[in-house]
């Protein structure tokens, strides 16, 4: 594979970041290594989307750095490789008249009125993309008429076309109800194992996200653990709720 491979494909050196007088970051180190599917958990205002911010140079941190496939931030240009699927209330209006076709292809040009610039190639790559998330069924659909749990398979081919190394997810089952959940986890897990793509994923959803993951990391302010999922599933619930705050609890899949 790539030059890269022995190389973080995200390190974090201790980033701290306040809004005014008040620490949101504090100290946070870690490395996302090269094809890991990483979660990070963490409470309401644990710092997790700031934290994200600051990865993708959003938010200037007072103190640290980051970077990326062994390239400060600073200095990095190739954001076609990462890509980035922001929490979806933000991030589309699904009432806008667009199919999943055509929200897809926004991923290689960012504008719906350059659809007639399609090369033959691109318009592989962007039905690669709809397949790889399963949504082949869908592909003249509406995506205003699409359940919060495809439209987010949508937003994750969006982001796929462009062929990224890593894909960076904010709360992405928000609005995905209960029962597919797992099944979009699964989709994830084998975009990893499969496609060799390095994930980082924000969640509360400490359970059944620990099911699919490789790499936990556990966020309230400061980093509190991070390290495999099999370290992170030995240690006991009882003491992660007291390292980790009471607003979090680990649940059984089952569960
Ligand atoms: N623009 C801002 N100005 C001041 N404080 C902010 C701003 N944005 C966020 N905060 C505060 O920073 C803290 C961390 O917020 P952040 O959004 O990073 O948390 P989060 O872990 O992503 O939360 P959630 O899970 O609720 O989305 C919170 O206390 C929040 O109120």
């Amino acid at each position: 594979m790539s030059k890269h491979d022995n190389t973080a494909a995200v390190k974090i050196e201790n980033i701290s970041f306040h809004y005014g007088d008040r620490y949101v970051l504090d100290r946070i180190n870690f490395e996302i290594p090269n094809g890991a599917f990483m979660g990070i958990v963490g409470p309401n205002g644990s710092g997790k989307s700031t934290l994200i911010k600051c990865i993708l140079g959003l938010l200037k941190p007072q103190s640290g750095k980051v970077s990326f496939f062994g390239i400060p931030l600073s200095r990095f240009k190739n954001w076609g490789e990462v890509g980035y699927v922001s929490q979806k209330a933000n991030s589309f209006n699904t009432a806008f008249p667009a199919t999943v076709y055509e929200v897809v292809s926004m991923g290689l040009f960012g504008k719906v009125g350059l659809f007639r610039f399609l090369t033959k190639k691109h318009k592989q790559k962007i039905l690669e993309a709809i397949e790889t998330v399963g949504m082949t069924n869908f592909i003249h659909r509406n995506i205003g008429e699409l359940s919060g749990g495809q439209q987010q398979r949508v937003f994750i081919a969006r982001a796929l076309v462009s062929d990224p190394r890593l894909l960076i997810l904010d709360e992405p089952t928000v609005g995905v109800d209960a029962a597919s959940v797992s099944n979009f986890y699964e989709m994830l897990k084998s975009l990893n194992e499969e496609k060799g793509l390095t994930l980082l994923l924000v969640t509360h959803d400490v359970g059944v996200m620990s099911d699919y993951v490789t790499h936990v990391a556990c966020l309230n302010k400061q980093l509190h653990f991070h390290g495999n999922t099999k370290e992170f599933k030995e240690i006991s619930k009882e003491g992660f709720s007291q390292m980790y705050g009471h607003h979090v609890h680990v649940l059984e899949h089952h569960h």
